[in-house]
Parts: C-alpha cells; sequence; structure tokens
C-alpha cells in the first residue's frame, strides 16, 4: 500500500463529484482566504457531508510511515496480536480482532481487524476514572517504533482537527474559536483498520464496514490506494465510490455535528466493500471532543419556528450510547 494514487485514480475521483477541499487558507492569517476555505466547506457540508481536504499540511511520508507501522502490526502472529486485545483495556484501546464491530445494524459482523490508540491518560487519572474511552494506550511489545510513529501521527490529527473545527464553525457563521472548549482534553480515537479481501462468496450483506454513519464530531480519514469506501448520496438514493486521491484526506462529520446542527450538517451514512482482492488499509481519526461537553442545537441553526430535533447529550453519553449499539454490550 502507498500514499500515492495513480492518474486514473485522481481522474476518476474528479468524475465522482465530491469536492475537493483546500484548506490551506485557514493556516494563513488573511481573513478573506479564511473566509473562502469556510464557503467551501460549507457547501460541501450541505451537499454530500464529504469532501476530500488537500493543503492540510501533512507529510506523504508522515501517511506512508503511519501505513508502514499499521502493515506490520497487522502481519504479527495472533497470539502476539491477542496480547493488547482491546478486551483487556477498560479504554478502548489496543487490538481488535476481524468481526469484532456490527456497524450496520442487522449486517453481519464487519470484516476488518482494527487498533486503537487515544489521548494517553494514566489509568488512575480523575478523567480516565470518569469518562468513557479515556486512559492509557496499550502497545505491541517488539514492534520498534510503533508508539512513536502511532503517537506522532495521533498528535498531528489532534491539530489538524482544530484547524477544520475553525472552518466548520466559520462555515456556520460562528465565531472561529466556537469549538474551543470541545477540543479541550478530548475523547479522540486513531483507529488502524485492515481489510482482508472480501470471499469471493461472502455471507449475504456482509461487508468490510456495514454502513454506518460516525459517532463523533469530525473523521479524518487516511485510507490507501485499494478504494472499497461508498458514502450515501441522499439526494439520488445511491452509493458512491470515495475513490482514493493521493495525498488527499476524506473528511466527514459525525452525528455529534449534526444533533448541534440540527441537522443542518448530517452526519452521512458510508460503508467499505473490499471487493479488490487485495488487503486494504486505511487510518480513521475521531475527534469526538471534551467529554463532558453538552451538545445542544445552535440556536442559529434553527429557521424561524423550527424546533429542536435532538435532546441535549454529553459527549459522553453520546460515545457510549453508540459504542454499546455497535459491540452489543454496555459500556457504562
Ligand atoms: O476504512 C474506511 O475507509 C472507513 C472506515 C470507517 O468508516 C469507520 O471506521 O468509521
Ligand atoms: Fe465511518
Amino acid at each position: 500500500m502507498s500514499a500515492t494514487a495513480s492518474a486514473s485514480q485522481v481522474e476518476k475521483a474528479a468524475e465522482l463529484n465530491l469536492p475537493i477541499v483546500d484548506i490551506s487558507g485557514l493556516r494563513g492569517a488573511s481573513a478573506s482566504e479564511r473566509s473562502k476555505v469556510a464557503t467551501a466547506i460549507r457547501q460541501a457540508c450541505l451537499d454530500k457531508g464529504f469532501f476530500y481536504c488537500v493543503g492540510h499540511g501533512v507529510a506523504a511520508s508522515t501517511m506512508q510511515r503511519l501505513f508502514d507501522a499499521s502493515a506490520e502490526f497487522f502481519a504479527l502472529p495472533m497470539d502476539r496480536k491477542l496480547d493488547v486485545a482491546m478486551s483487556r483495556s477498560k479504554a478502548n484501546r489496543g487490538y481488535e480482532p476481524l468481526r469484532g464491530q456490527t456497524l450496520e445494524a442487522g449486517a453481519p459482523p464487519d470484516l476488518k481487524e482494527g487498533y486503537y490508540i487515544g489521548r494517553d491518560v494514566p489509568a488512575d487519572d480523575e478523567q480516565a476514572l470518569k469518562y468513557f474511552n479515556t486512559g492509557p494506550n496499550v502497545w505491541p511489545a517488539g514492534l520498534a517504533g510503533f508508539e512513536a510513529v502511532t503517537s506522532a501521527y495521533f498528535a498531528e490529527m489532534r491539530s489538524l482537527a482544530g484547524v477544520l473545527l475553525e472552518g466548520i464553525a466559520l462555515s456556520l457563521g460562528l465565531d472561529a474559536d466556537f469549538f474551543t472548549t470541545l477540543e479541550q482534553d478530548p475523547i479522540a480515537t486513531l483507529r488502524l483498520l485492515h481489510y482482508p479481501p472480501q470471499a469471493a462468496n461472502p455471507h449475504p450483506d456482509e461487508k468490510g464496514c456495514g454502513a454506518h454513519t460516525d459517532f463523533g464530531g469530525i473523521t479524518i480519514l487516511l485510507q490507501d490506494n485499494v478504494g472499497g469506501l461508498q458514502v450515501w448520496d441522499h439526494d439520488q438514493s445511491l452509493w458512491l465510490d470515495a475513490v482514493p486521491v493521493p495525498g488527499a484526506f476524506v473528511i466527514n462529520l459525525g452525528d455529534l455535528i449534526a444533533r448541534w446542527t440540527n441537522d443542518t450538517y448530517r452526519s452521512t451514512r458510508h460503508r467499505v466493500i473490499n471487493a479488490s482482492g487485495q488487503e486494504r488499509y486505511s487510518a480513521p481519526f475521531f475527534f469526538c471532543g471534551n467529554p463532558a461537553q453538552r451538545i445542544e442545537c445552535i440556536q442559529s441553526c434553527l429557521e424561524p419556528g423550527e424546533g429542536a430535533k435532538y435532546a441535549a447529550v454529553t459527549v459522553d453519553e453520546h460515545m457510549r450510547e453508540r459504542y454499546a449499539a455497535t459491540y452489543k454490550r454496555s459500556f457504562d
């Protein structure tokens, strides 16, 4: 796998009509450049709710290092992977075997294996004792560089999420710092994913990742060149291929932003079907936010006379509920 793609893949991406948004203007000081980016983000969020992001400042070599670390981990013998099983971690860190999660209710479990990394918080820290998905990471023994590479990538994603959230705030006509409290001590998860090729005769409806919406605020997805991610087109009622674009992240919004904006910005359904015959690797970074943050409809997202569709909820409550549904067990 590699972080670059062929010319034909770029052409296909252009055909797809998922917009490519260059966010470099958000990282500069010019108010008019920031506003241009905010307008492009707004259009993308009102339309498919998915876009390719370029001008993000993350080097291709950083992406490649992450893919290399991921492939090295998944190639380990199963007993070594199970030494760091997620089921042993109170903070849901570590290895999740194939078919460990069912993202689409009623469909067979997902044909993917994963590795979860988050903000490293000591187990006896007050936040770890209180909040969902908060605690220490676990690291596989004997994999030189795995912790350093994935932790550095996690830090880059956290700062890119901050830039994107500023753009999203501006795109909603809010102050650029609207999401600052959300960014404090956040729940955020980097998930390394490995999809084996689907069998020629898979179980009916079996997928790499069942159709779902993401749970959190924003997702920054790195995918390799294999393809297989599909995005639901609400207006045309069909699945669109999100063809890999070299060096670009795929950005989408999760349920928390949909709730916060009363579905002005929707949390778009997507799924993965790896029919390529090849191994597929991806790495979504889910930025969910401060667990105590209350998500309550932003008043300016309401039309005159319109009511809030969703009850107020904290990030912590919402995340526990979504994990419980897709892992079919309680996360109290
Ligand atoms: O692997 C991908 O491309 C998408 C993964 C995904 O949607 C998820 O983990 O929520
Ligand atoms: Fe997803």
